[in-house]
């Protein structure tokens, strides 16, 4: 008796991470990559800046123009974008309909803008999760720690993270599935785990 695999392929649910910049989204995101290579996959996202050298169309980004990316995005194609110092950056549903039919759950590290633009989409129907500090003063260490940002920078993700955690704590659209609180990373990280789980029970952790 012969199976098909095309038959058996589940199409998982993506998963949106959501929350305030330096509270951990990318760190527990690795976390998962690496000791789930097969199970979670990222989406290849489009962007009109020009390649960096060693920068592969359809491996780091999918390099296009302003004038097609944006007819694209008229034509309802992108899941999210916006404009980065002149430049468009999105993510496509296409893009993470490949993840998807590799069998592979994909994970995208979104803004509240964003996530709020896929929150009801059928189609994609995300499980939208947020990650909160344990403290402002935590956040700002971390932001701090990270050493990416100019005081600027920091200033203004700190005042982007209030807004944002009010969003969270009134939440009155409905908007998050669920949250994990990221203090210790070992302890966020298994909770973030259980989180995946128990919305989607079919994914084998
Ligand atoms: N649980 C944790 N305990 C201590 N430090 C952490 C923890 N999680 C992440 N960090 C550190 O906090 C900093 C910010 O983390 P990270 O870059 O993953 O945040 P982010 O939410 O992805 O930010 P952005 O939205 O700006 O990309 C990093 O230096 C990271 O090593």
């Amino acid at each position: 008796m012969s199976t098909s695999t095309a038959s058996t392929l589940q199409l998982f649910r993506p998963i949106v991470i959501c929350g305030p910049s330096g509270v951990g989204k990318g760190t527990l995101i690795q976390k998962l990559f690496k000791e789930y290579p097969n199970i979670f996959g990222f989406s290849v996202s489009h962007t009109t800046r020009g390649p960096r050298p060693g920068e592969e169309n359809g491996v780091h980004y999918y390099f296009s123009t302003k004038e097609i990316m944006q007819k694209e995005i008229d034509e309802g194609k992108f899941i999210e974008h916006a404009n980065v110092h002149g430049n468009l950056y999105g993510t496509s549903f296409q893009a993470v309909k490949e993840v998807q039919t590799k069998g592979k759950c994909c994970v995208l590290d979104i803004d509240i803008q964003g996530a709020r633009q896929v929150r009801n989409n059928k189609e994609l129907n995300p499980l939208v999760l947020f990650v909160k500090p344990p403290s402002m003063d935590i956040l700002e260490q971390r932001l701090r720690g990270r050493a990416t940002e100019t005081e600027e920078s920091i200033q203004l993700r700190l005042k982007n993270a209030r807004k944002e955690l009010e969003e969270f704590e009134q939440d009155n659209t409905n908007l998050f599935d669920d949250s994990v609180e990221n203090n210790d990373l070992d302890e966020s990280y298994a909770s973030l785990k259980l989180t995946i789980k128990k919305h989607i029970p079919t994914i084998q952790l």
